[in-house]
């Protein structure tokens, strides 16, 4: 067991969780931790795009991670995403989720500005000064505008507690250039969902996702096939996978309005996705009822394969 262990499986994306009012619903988030904990994921990621963070207060924040803490806190992995709009929130929020025992930090690249390079070193650095807490450098080129680059990981890793990055580029070939020749023990979360399986055998140690949370047990199942070297069954879980998430992108309404939806429908009602995120619509109603059915038919088929 290395000191590394502890992040390396199938790590779901935390939802926000809202009342029916909008506002963050401490209850609700109780409620959708210990639901993964007793599903029996690695850990949360929380805050992060999953978490609508960008659509929320320093304070709000700070609260879904307190009530995540309080439910499942010792008990699982729990990795914050703390980027902010400024440096100074973005301490903020690392310096609190310090203070409440999380295991590591996350962050995006500074958002809305094309920063240099160096501005982009320097905003990761100072969120690293400000705690003694592992962290984890987030390349998601997509929806940042910048591509993290080897020689600028190799210059971060100078400080020890850079233990990793978490790849959501689509190249699955950046898993290579990240895990090779950049340090000794060394963790790669892959980020696609829709390339779990590809990730892991180019290298990837474990994930984190959007969609996990939707369908937790079939990203488990994935696990075990890949870790059992039946890459034939892991690779028809990802294609069952993706026919899924292939099918919440049919929807008008925003990815995680619809899991919302989803989750509802599984006595997990943890509200709906802020505003700008486009709610589903009526003609997405039926399409949920058919990719909820969906999963469960695919959990009662593959969740055997681990439990
Ligand atoms: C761009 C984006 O948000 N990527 C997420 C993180 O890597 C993924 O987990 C996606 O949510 C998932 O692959 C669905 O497309
Ligand atoms: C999907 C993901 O990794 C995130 O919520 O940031």
């Amino acid at each position: 067991m290395t000191k590394l262990d502890k992040y390396k499986g199938v790590i779901p994306a935390f939802y926000a969780c809202y009342d029916d009012e909008g506002n963050i619903s401490p209850e609700r988030i109780q409620m959708l931790a210990k639901h993964y904990l007793e599903v029996g994921v690695k850990g949360l990621y929380v805050g992060g795009s999953s978490g609508e963070c960008i659509y929320q207060t320093v304070e709000e924040r700070k609260l879904v991670l307190e009530n995540v803490m309080e439910a499942v806190g010792g008990k699982m992995t729990i990795i914050a995403h703390v980027a902010a709009p400024s440096t100074q929130q973005s301490i903020e929020l690392a310096q609190h989720a310090e203070s409440l025992g999380v295991d590591a930090l996350a962050a995006i690249p500074p958002i809305y500005f094309r920063l240099p390079e160096a501005a982009i070193a320097a905003y990761w650095n100072d969120i690293m000064d400000s705690t003694d807490l592992d962290f984890i450098v987030y390349n998601i080129p997509g929806t940042t505008g910048y591509a993290l680059t080897p020689t600028l990981l190799k210059q971060l890793v100078k400080n020890d507690k850079v233990i990793g990055v978490k790849n959501s580029s689509m190249p699955v070939q950046d898993i290579y250039l990240f895990k090779n020749n950049i340090k000794d023990d060394f963790i790669v979360f892959n980020g696609p969902d829709e390339q779990f399986v590809g990730g892991r055998v180019m290298g990837a140690d474990g994930g984190i996702g959007g969609t996990y949370g939707a369908m937790p047990e079939l990203f488990l199942a994935a696990d075990h096939a890949i870790r059992h070297n039946n890459m034939d069954l892991a690779r028809e879980i990802q294609y069952r996978i993706n026919d899924i998430i292939f099918s919440f992108f049919e929807c008008e309404g925003n990815m995680y309005d619809v899991i919302k939806l989803i989750l509802a429908k599984r006595d997990l009602n943890i509200g709906r996705a802020r505003k700008p995120l486009q709610p589903a619509t009526e003609a997405d109603r039926a399409k949920i009822d058919a990719i909820a059915a969906n999963i469960n038919a695919a959990v009662a088929q593959y969740k055997p394969v681990y439990a």
